[in-house]
Protein backbone atom coordinates (compact mmCIF):
# COMPACT_ATOMS: atom_id res chain seq x y z
CA UNK A 1 0.00 0.00 0.00
CA UNK A 2 1.10 3.41 -1.18
CA UNK A 3 2.48 5.71 2.00
CA UNK A 4 0.79 9.02 2.82
CA UNK A 5 3.63 11.70 2.80
CA UNK A 6 3.31 14.39 5.63
CA UNK A 7 2.39 17.06 2.85
CA UNK A 8 0.15 14.93 1.04
CA UNK A 9 -1.81 14.66 4.56
CA UNK A 10 -1.86 18.27 5.29
CA UNK A 11 -3.72 18.44 1.98
CA UNK A 12 -5.93 16.20 2.67
CA UNK A 13 -6.63 17.69 6.32
CA UNK A 14 -7.42 21.42 4.64
CA UNK A 15 -9.73 19.49 2.06
CA UNK A 16 -11.61 18.37 5.10
CA UNK A 17 -11.32 22.04 6.63
CA UNK A 18 -12.68 23.36 3.84
CA UNK A 19 -15.39 20.80 3.81
CA UNK A 20 -16.61 21.65 7.39
CA UNK A 21 -16.59 25.48 6.51
CA UNK A 22 -18.36 25.66 3.76
CA UNK A 23 -21.17 22.71 4.09
CA UNK A 24 -21.42 21.67 7.41
CA UNK A 25 -20.64 25.19 9.55
CA UNK A 26 -23.76 26.61 7.71
CA UNK A 27 -25.80 24.27 10.15
CA UNK A 28 -26.86 25.81 12.93
CA UNK A 29 -24.90 28.71 12.52
CA UNK A 30 -27.90 31.10 11.90
CA UNK A 31 -28.29 34.60 12.81
CA UNK A 32 -30.02 34.49 15.53
CA UNK A 33 -27.22 32.27 17.41
CA UNK A 34 -25.05 35.13 18.19
CA UNK A 35 -22.02 33.60 16.58
CA UNK A 36 -20.14 34.35 13.55
CA UNK A 37 -17.55 32.47 11.89
CA UNK A 38 -15.11 35.15 12.55
CA UNK A 39 -15.95 34.67 16.22
CA UNK A 40 -14.47 31.25 16.25
CA UNK A 41 -12.03 31.40 13.70
CA UNK A 42 -13.54 29.88 10.89
CA UNK A 43 -14.07 31.70 8.07
CA UNK A 44 -15.47 31.70 4.46
CA UNK A 45 -12.18 31.31 2.42
CA UNK A 46 -11.02 27.94 1.25
CA UNK A 47 -8.44 27.49 3.72
CA UNK A 48 -6.16 25.25 0.88
CA UNK A 49 -4.30 28.40 -0.60
CA UNK A 50 -1.37 30.34 -0.30
CA UNK A 51 -2.35 32.67 2.36
CA UNK A 52 -3.39 29.73 4.63
CA UNK A 53 -0.19 27.52 3.92
CA UNK A 54 2.30 30.59 4.81
CA UNK A 55 0.93 32.05 7.50
CA UNK A 56 -0.61 28.95 9.23
CA UNK A 57 -2.97 29.16 11.95
CA UNK A 58 -2.65 31.40 15.03
CA UNK A 59 -0.75 30.45 18.27
CA UNK A 60 -3.60 28.94 20.72
CA UNK A 61 -0.95 28.61 23.81
CA UNK A 62 -1.99 29.96 27.05
CA UNK A 63 -0.45 33.71 27.74
CA UNK A 64 1.52 34.00 30.57
CA UNK A 65 0.67 37.50 32.62
CA UNK A 66 3.83 39.19 34.53
CA UNK A 67 2.62 42.31 36.59
CA UNK A 68 3.55 45.28 35.43
CA UNK A 69 4.38 49.08 36.75
CA UNK A 70 3.81 52.40 35.66
CA UNK A 71 7.04 54.13 33.59
CA UNK A 72 7.96 55.38 36.86
CA UNK A 73 8.11 52.09 38.50
CA UNK A 74 4.92 53.12 40.62
CA UNK A 75 2.41 50.32 41.64
CA UNK A 76 -1.22 50.09 41.31
CA UNK A 77 -4.40 50.44 44.10
CA UNK A 78 -7.27 50.14 41.88
CA UNK A 79 -6.40 48.68 38.32
CA UNK A 80 -4.19 45.33 37.60
CA UNK A 81 -1.60 45.91 34.76
CA UNK A 82 -0.04 43.35 33.33
CA UNK A 83 1.57 42.02 30.17
CA UNK A 84 2.20 38.79 28.52
CA UNK A 85 5.80 37.41 28.71
CA UNK A 86 7.16 36.77 24.87
CA UNK A 87 4.15 38.77 23.26
CA UNK A 88 3.28 41.79 22.60
CA UNK A 89 -0.10 42.34 24.34
CA UNK A 90 -0.56 44.24 27.83
CA UNK A 91 -3.90 43.60 29.55
CA UNK A 92 -5.48 46.70 32.20
CA UNK A 93 -7.88 45.56 34.39
CA UNK A 94 -10.24 47.75 36.28
CA UNK A 95 -10.29 45.92 39.99
CA UNK A 96 -13.36 47.28 41.82
CA UNK A 97 -15.20 44.21 41.60
CA UNK A 98 -17.09 45.14 44.88
CA UNK A 99 -18.61 48.17 43.07
CA UNK A 100 -19.20 46.70 40.04
CA UNK A 101 -15.79 48.08 39.06
CA UNK A 102 -17.13 51.54 38.88
CA UNK A 103 -14.41 54.18 38.93
CA UNK A 104 -13.63 56.85 40.90
CA UNK A 105 -10.52 59.62 39.99
CA UNK A 106 -8.26 57.42 41.74
CA UNK A 107 -9.04 54.66 38.65
CA UNK A 108 -8.98 56.43 35.96
CA UNK A 109 -5.36 58.15 36.95
CA UNK A 110 -3.86 54.95 37.05
CA UNK A 111 -5.54 53.71 33.80
CA UNK A 112 -4.28 56.55 32.54
CA UNK A 113 -0.91 55.92 33.74
CA UNK A 114 -1.04 51.79 32.50
CA UNK A 115 -2.13 53.49 29.04
CA UNK A 116 0.54 55.21 28.65
CA UNK A 117 2.85 53.24 29.78
CA UNK A 118 1.79 50.79 27.27
CA UNK A 119 1.45 53.29 24.70
CA UNK A 120 5.25 54.16 25.36
CA UNK A 121 6.61 50.48 25.23
CA UNK A 122 7.15 49.58 21.97
CA UNK A 123 7.50 45.97 22.41
CA UNK A 124 3.79 46.35 23.43
CA UNK A 125 1.40 45.81 20.19
CA UNK A 126 -2.46 45.94 21.73
CA UNK A 127 -3.48 46.78 24.68
CA UNK A 128 -7.08 44.82 26.90
CA UNK A 129 -9.18 46.63 29.12
CA UNK A 130 -11.32 44.83 31.21
CA UNK A 131 -12.95 44.80 34.63
CA UNK A 132 -12.10 42.12 37.22
CA UNK A 133 -14.62 39.15 37.90
CA UNK A 134 -17.35 38.39 35.85
CA UNK A 135 -20.39 40.58 37.35
CA UNK A 136 -18.79 43.44 35.45
CA UNK A 137 -17.06 44.80 32.67
CA UNK A 138 -17.53 48.75 34.33
CA UNK A 139 -20.62 50.25 36.04
CA UNK A 140 -19.41 53.85 35.76
CA UNK A 141 -18.49 56.64 37.63
CA UNK A 142 -18.30 55.93 41.83
CA UNK A 143 -21.87 57.23 42.41
CA UNK A 144 -21.03 57.41 46.11
CA UNK A 145 -18.16 60.17 45.52
CA UNK A 146 -20.65 61.94 43.29
CA UNK A 147 -20.36 65.81 44.56
CA UNK A 148 -22.04 68.94 42.71
CA UNK A 149 -18.56 69.71 41.18
CA UNK A 150 -17.92 66.05 39.40
CA UNK A 151 -16.43 63.00 41.36
CA UNK A 152 -14.39 63.52 44.38
CA UNK A 153 -12.10 60.63 46.62
CA UNK A 154 -8.75 61.79 47.55
CA UNK A 155 -9.06 65.76 46.71
CA UNK A 156 -11.24 68.37 48.20
CA UNK A 157 -12.40 69.02 44.62
CA UNK A 158 -14.62 67.15 42.09
CA UNK A 159 -13.92 66.20 38.19
CA UNK A 160 -14.82 64.42 35.28
CA UNK A 161 -11.08 62.92 34.37
CA UNK A 162 -13.11 60.09 32.44
CA UNK A 163 -13.08 62.63 29.58
CA UNK A 164 -9.27 62.62 29.40
CA UNK A 165 -8.84 58.52 29.36
CA UNK A 166 -11.71 58.47 26.69
CA UNK A 167 -9.36 60.47 24.54
CA UNK A 168 -6.36 58.77 25.18
CA UNK A 169 -7.80 55.72 24.15
CA UNK A 170 -9.62 56.94 21.39
CA UNK A 171 -5.77 58.49 20.20
CA UNK A 172 -3.17 55.75 21.49
CA UNK A 173 -1.47 54.55 18.16
CA UNK A 174 -2.12 50.91 19.17
CA UNK A 175 -5.27 48.78 18.96
CA UNK A 176 -7.89 48.72 22.61
CA UNK A 177 -9.45 45.78 22.91
CA UNK A 178 -12.21 45.57 25.45
CA UNK A 179 -12.98 41.97 26.66
CA UNK A 180 -16.27 42.82 28.49
CA UNK A 181 -17.62 39.80 30.92
CA UNK A 182 -21.00 41.11 32.03
CA UNK A 183 -22.47 44.99 32.98
CA UNK A 184 -21.25 47.68 30.80
CA UNK A 185 -23.23 50.56 32.40
CA UNK A 186 -22.98 54.48 31.64
CA UNK A 187 -19.39 55.72 31.78
CA UNK A 188 -18.20 52.05 31.54
CA UNK A 189 -20.58 51.24 28.25
CA UNK A 190 -18.83 54.73 26.96
CA UNK A 191 -15.33 53.41 27.88
CA UNK A 192 -16.22 50.12 25.65
CA UNK A 193 -17.55 51.96 22.71
CA UNK A 194 -14.33 53.80 22.15
CA UNK A 195 -12.57 50.92 22.18
CA UNK A 196 -15.19 49.33 19.63
CA UNK A 197 -14.26 52.72 17.47
CA UNK A 198 -10.44 51.68 18.04
CA UNK A 199 -10.28 48.13 16.74
CA UNK A 200 -12.92 45.81 18.25
CA UNK A 201 -14.21 43.83 21.34
CA UNK A 202 -15.16 41.15 22.63
CA UNK A 203 -18.33 40.81 24.89
CA UNK A 204 -19.71 38.60 27.36
CA UNK A 205 -21.30 35.06 27.39
CA UNK A 206 -22.86 32.50 25.25
CA UNK A 207 -23.01 31.86 21.62
CA UNK A 208 -23.33 28.43 19.65
CA UNK A 209 -27.13 27.28 19.46
CA UNK A 210 -28.59 27.58 22.42
CA UNK A 211 -27.31 31.52 22.45
CA UNK A 212 -30.24 33.21 21.87
CA UNK A 213 -32.68 31.92 24.87
CA UNK A 214 -29.79 32.62 27.54
CA UNK A 215 -28.55 35.63 26.39
CA UNK A 216 -31.94 36.95 26.56
CA UNK A 217 -32.00 36.53 30.25
CA UNK A 218 -28.84 38.78 31.09
CA UNK A 219 -28.54 42.74 30.66
CA UNK A 220 -25.55 43.74 30.10
CA UNK A 221 -25.32 47.12 27.93
CA UNK A 222 -26.94 49.83 30.24
CA UNK A 223 -27.43 53.47 29.25
CA UNK A 224 -28.88 54.64 32.85
CA UNK A 225 -26.75 57.68 33.21
CA UNK A 226 -30.75 59.86 33.02
CA UNK A 227 -31.79 57.57 35.57
CA UNK A 228 -29.16 58.49 37.97
CA UNK A 229 -29.09 62.23 36.61
CA UNK A 230 -26.02 62.36 34.35
CA UNK A 231 -25.50 62.63 30.98
CA UNK A 232 -22.12 62.01 28.30
CA UNK A 233 -22.95 64.65 25.52
CA UNK A 234 -19.53 64.08 24.35
CA UNK A 235 -18.29 60.94 22.53
CA UNK A 236 -20.95 58.53 24.63
CA UNK A 237 -23.69 60.12 22.33
CA UNK A 238 -21.72 60.83 19.11
CA UNK A 239 -19.48 57.56 18.90
CA UNK A 240 -22.90 55.33 20.39
CA UNK A 241 -24.61 57.12 17.27
CA UNK A 242 -21.87 56.27 14.76
CA UNK A 243 -22.29 52.92 15.89
CA UNK A 244 -25.81 52.05 15.88
CA UNK A 245 -27.26 55.01 13.93
CA UNK A 246 -28.90 57.85 14.73
CA UNK A 247 -32.72 56.31 15.57
CA UNK A 248 -31.30 53.71 18.05
CA UNK A 249 -29.01 56.02 19.90
CA UNK A 250 -31.85 57.86 20.65
CA UNK A 251 -33.68 54.38 21.65
CA UNK A 252 -30.96 53.75 23.95
CA UNK A 253 -30.06 57.30 25.47
CA UNK A 254 -34.13 58.51 26.20
CA UNK A 255 -35.20 54.90 27.09
CA UNK A 256 -32.35 54.10 29.39
CA UNK A 257 -33.06 50.16 28.88
CA UNK A 258 -31.13 47.16 29.51
CA UNK A 259 -29.32 45.55 26.36
CA UNK A 260 -28.46 41.73 26.25
CA UNK A 261 -25.05 40.78 24.25
CA UNK A 262 -26.71 39.03 21.36
CA UNK A 263 -28.66 42.52 20.78
CA UNK A 264 -25.41 44.45 21.18
CA UNK A 265 -23.95 42.32 18.79
CA UNK A 266 -26.70 42.55 15.81
CA UNK A 267 -26.77 46.10 16.51
CA UNK A 268 -22.88 46.59 15.59
CA UNK A 269 -21.91 47.44 18.88
CA UNK A 270 -19.61 44.91 19.94
CA UNK A 271 -17.83 42.64 17.46
CA UNK A 272 -17.80 39.01 18.92
CA UNK A 273 -20.35 37.48 21.46
CA UNK A 274 -18.39 34.20 23.35
CA UNK A 275 -18.85 31.63 25.58
CA UNK A 276 -17.52 33.32 29.20
CA UNK A 277 -14.93 30.42 29.13
CA UNK A 278 -13.84 31.19 26.09
CA UNK A 279 -13.43 35.22 26.65
CA UNK A 280 -10.05 35.61 27.11
CA UNK A 281 -8.82 32.79 24.98
CA UNK A 282 -10.96 34.00 22.01
CA UNK A 283 -9.33 38.18 22.92
CA UNK A 284 -6.29 36.92 22.59
CA UNK A 285 -6.84 35.15 19.73
CA UNK A 286 -7.35 38.80 18.29
CA UNK A 287 -4.67 40.25 19.73
CA UNK A 288 -2.40 37.38 18.26
CA UNK A 289 -3.88 38.52 14.53
CA UNK A 290 -3.11 41.80 14.98
CA UNK A 291 0.31 41.31 16.07
CA UNK A 292 0.68 39.35 12.97
CA UNK A 293 0.41 42.82 11.14
CA UNK A 294 2.47 45.59 9.98
CA UNK A 295 2.59 47.63 12.75
CA UNK A 296 2.51 51.04 10.67
CA UNK A 297 -0.17 49.83 9.08
CA UNK A 298 -2.75 49.19 12.36
CA UNK A 299 -1.30 52.88 13.59
CA UNK A 300 -2.22 54.67 10.81
CA UNK A 301 -5.32 52.77 10.19
CA UNK A 302 -6.68 53.47 13.94
CA UNK A 303 -6.13 56.93 13.46
CA UNK A 304 -7.92 57.13 9.66
CA UNK A 305 -10.62 55.15 10.73
CA UNK A 306 -11.07 58.10 13.31
CA UNK A 307 -9.63 61.16 11.30
CA UNK A 308 -13.36 62.25 9.48
CA UNK A 309 -15.54 62.53 12.74
CA UNK A 310 -12.32 63.78 14.91
CA UNK A 311 -12.12 67.02 12.48
CA UNK A 312 -8.84 69.11 13.12
CA UNK A 313 -7.32 66.44 15.71
CA UNK A 314 -8.07 63.47 13.24
CA UNK A 315 -5.92 65.24 10.42
CA UNK A 316 -3.59 65.90 13.20
CA UNK A 317 -3.14 62.73 13.85
CA UNK A 318 -3.03 61.35 10.29
CA UNK A 319 -0.42 64.64 9.40
CA UNK A 320 1.47 63.27 12.07
CA UNK A 321 1.94 59.49 10.96
CA UNK A 322 3.20 61.03 7.40
CA UNK A 323 5.53 63.22 9.00
CA UNK A 324 6.82 60.17 11.15
CA UNK A 325 7.15 58.01 8.22
CA UNK A 326 8.78 61.00 6.05
CA UNK A 327 11.48 61.16 8.75
CA UNK A 328 12.17 57.97 7.99
CA UNK A 329 12.96 58.08 4.17
CA UNK A 330 16.48 59.21 2.84
CA UNK A 331 14.35 62.38 1.18
CA UNK A 332 13.50 63.48 4.82
CA UNK A 333 16.82 62.72 5.81
CA UNK A 334 18.35 64.90 3.14
CA UNK A 335 16.77 68.00 4.84
CA UNK A 336 17.89 67.29 8.06
CA UNK A 337 21.60 66.27 7.06
CA UNK A 338 21.91 69.59 4.84
CA UNK A 339 20.84 71.99 7.50
CA UNK A 340 23.08 70.13 10.22
CA UNK A 341 26.16 70.18 7.43
CA UNK A 342 25.34 73.90 6.50
CA UNK A 343 24.60 73.37 2.68
CA UNK A 344 21.97 73.45 0.40
CA UNK A 345 20.09 70.09 0.15
CA UNK A 346 19.83 68.75 -2.96
CA UNK A 347 16.18 67.44 -3.55
CA UNK A 348 16.64 66.72 -6.79
CA UNK A 349 17.78 63.00 -6.81
CA UNK A 350 14.16 62.11 -5.23
CA UNK A 351 11.87 61.09 -7.59
CA UNK A 352 8.81 63.26 -8.13
CA UNK A 353 5.82 60.59 -8.09
CA UNK A 354 3.15 60.71 -10.47
C1 LIG B 1 -24.35 47.58 37.55
C2 LIG B 1 -25.60 47.15 38.32
C3 LIG B 1 -26.79 47.06 37.39
C4 LIG B 1 -25.29 45.76 38.92
O1 LIG B 1 -26.34 45.34 39.76
P1 LIG B 1 -26.11 44.16 40.80
O2 LIG B 1 -27.43 43.83 41.40
O3 LIG B 1 -25.35 43.07 40.14
O4 LIG B 1 -25.12 44.75 41.90
P2 LIG B 1 -25.44 45.84 43.03
O5 LIG B 1 -26.27 46.93 42.50
O6 LIG B 1 -25.89 45.16 44.26
O7 LIG B 1 -23.97 46.45 43.24
C5 LIG B 1 -23.00 45.80 44.09
C6 LIG B 1 -22.31 46.87 44.88
O8 LIG B 1 -21.64 47.75 43.98
C7 LIG B 1 -22.05 49.09 44.18
N1 LIG B 1 -22.05 49.78 42.89
C8 LIG B 1 -22.37 49.30 41.69
N2 LIG B 1 -22.25 50.23 40.75
C9 LIG B 1 -21.85 51.35 41.37
C10 LIG B 1 -21.56 52.68 40.95
N3 LIG B 1 -21.61 53.04 39.65
N4 LIG B 1 -21.18 53.57 41.89
C11 LIG B 1 -21.06 53.21 43.16
N5 LIG B 1 -21.33 51.99 43.65
C12 LIG B 1 -21.71 51.07 42.76
C13 LIG B 1 -23.45 48.96 44.75
O9 LIG B 1 -23.81 50.11 45.45
C14 LIG B 1 -23.28 47.74 45.65
O10 LIG B 1 -22.64 48.15 46.84
P3 LIG B 1 -23.11 47.57 48.26
O11 LIG B 1 -22.26 48.28 49.26
O12 LIG B 1 -24.57 47.85 48.38
O13 LIG B 1 -22.83 46.09 48.17
C15 LIG B 1 -25.91 48.12 39.47
O14 LIG B 1 -24.89 48.04 40.44
C16 LIG B 1 -26.06 49.54 39.06
O15 LIG B 1 -27.07 49.94 38.57
N6 LIG B 1 -25.03 50.37 39.31
C17 LIG B 1 -25.07 51.81 39.14
C18 LIG B 1 -24.73 52.19 37.72
C19 LIG B 1 -24.63 53.68 37.58
O16 LIG B 1 -25.45 54.41 38.04
N7 LIG B 1 -23.56 54.14 36.94
C20 LIG B 1 -23.20 55.52 36.86
C21 LIG B 1 -23.71 56.19 35.56
S1 LIG B 1 -23.16 57.88 35.41
C22 LIG B 1 -21.54 57.69 34.85
O17 LIG B 1 -21.03 56.62 34.81
C23 LIG B 1 -20.75 58.85 34.37
C24 LIG B 1 -19.43 58.95 34.73
C25 LIG B 1 -18.66 59.99 34.28
O18 LIG B 1 -17.41 60.12 34.71
C26 LIG B 1 -19.16 60.93 33.37
C27 LIG B 1 -18.36 61.95 32.83
C28 LIG B 1 -18.90 62.85 31.95
C29 LIG B 1 -20.21 62.78 31.59
C30 LIG B 1 -21.00 61.79 32.10
C31 LIG B 1 -20.50 60.84 33.00
C32 LIG B 1 -21.27 59.79 33.53
O19 LIG B 1 -22.59 59.76 33.24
Amino acid sequence: MAKISDNELNAVTRRIVTVYNHFLLPIGSGSNSGLTRGSIGLCNASMDDSYHRIHGEVASHEVEWKTACDEYGKEFTDIIYEKAIGEGIAKITINRPERRNAFRPQTIKELIRAFNDARDDSSIGVIILTGKGTKAFCSGGDQALRKADGYADFENFGRLNVLDLQVQIRRLPKPVIAMVAGYAVGGGHVLHMLCCSCSFHLWMVVLMLHACAFVALIRIIWLDMPQVGSFDAGYGSSIMSRLVGPKKAREMWFLARFYTASEAEKMGLVNAVVPLEKLEQETIKWCREILRNSPTAIRVLKAALNAVDDGHAGLQEVGGNATLIFYGTEEGNEGKTAYVERRRPNFSKFSRRP
